[in-house]
């Protein structure tokens, strides 16, 4: 379990996050959501320690952040990582001798499952499948928690429909899954948990299939309720 207990963050005088706590569990996937700069990519940052915080705890397994948490996780960012000159075989091959988790069947069935072409390279990639290839090299990775930031930001809609088919696979099963997308429509069906982040605060938590069976209300529902638009 991912546990984020009152987090605080400033950057300089600017308070960004001001008690954020939720938790995130295996075999669910958590939807981070809340207006641009609200700070969802600050929490992902925070919990990979990418970022230092000023108050409150982060737990991974009930531990503290350190070298062995970060064994666990997989963060896939919304930019391309790797160089513009390496072919997807190269960027497969760096993150194989980089993680000792690096699970290389799995990567095989990521770049069949998003019919990619191994031998392509990284600058020559469309925005769709650079996204892909983003998630292939993070979900290769034999890890209990993962994080994606903005999967479908500027992607067309084929390719959105491919990536959330990725989240109904099994390369998903068993993980814990954080995930921050403005694309709520793409996925609504596919989230088990919302935590929407509202003035550096969590104004609302809730499951996504109990809002559906209890009171027939969609996500999307929910978020207007909350925001009040
Ligand atoms: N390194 C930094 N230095 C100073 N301010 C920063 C830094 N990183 C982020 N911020 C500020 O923190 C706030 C939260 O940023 P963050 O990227 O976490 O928001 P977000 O919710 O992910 O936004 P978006 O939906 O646009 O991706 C913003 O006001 C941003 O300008």
């Amino acid at each position: 379990m991912i546990e984020v207990k009152e987090v605080e963050k400033n950057y300089g005088r600017k308070k960004i996050l001001k008690g954020v706590s939720f938790t995130a569990n295996k075999g669910e996937i958590t939807c981070l959501i809340g207006i641009n700069g609200v700070g969802k990519t600050t929490v992902l940052n925070a919990i990979m320690a990418l970022t230092p915080i000023n108050k409150g705890q982060i737990l991974i397994d009930g531990l503290p952040l350190d070298k062995t948490t970060f064994e666990k996780i997989a963060f896939i960012p919304d930019t391309t990582t790797m160089l513009p000159q390496m072919t997807i075989t190269e960027a497969m091959e760096f993150m194989k001798d980089f993680y000792k988790c690096w699970n290389q069947e799995r990567a095989t069935e990521l770049l069949a499952f998003f019919r990619l072409n191994q031998r392509d390279r990284i600058a020559s990639l469309s925005k769709g499948n650079a996204a892909k290839v983003n998630l292939l090299l993070g979900l290769a990775l034999n890890v209990d928690y993962v994080l994606m930031d903005e999967p479908f930001s500027g992607i067309d809609m084929f390719s959105r429909e491919e990536i959330a088919n990725v989240f109904t696979s099994h390369l998903l099963e068993n993980r814990a899954v954080i995930i921050t997308t403005h694309e709520v429509g793409d996925i609504e069906h596919l989230i088990d948990k919302v935590v929407l982040l509202d003035d550096g605060m969590v104004t609302k938590e809730f499951s996504a299939e109990e809002a559906r069976e209890n009171e027939g209300k969609s996500v999307i529902d929910v978020m207007r309720e909350v925001y009040q638009r």
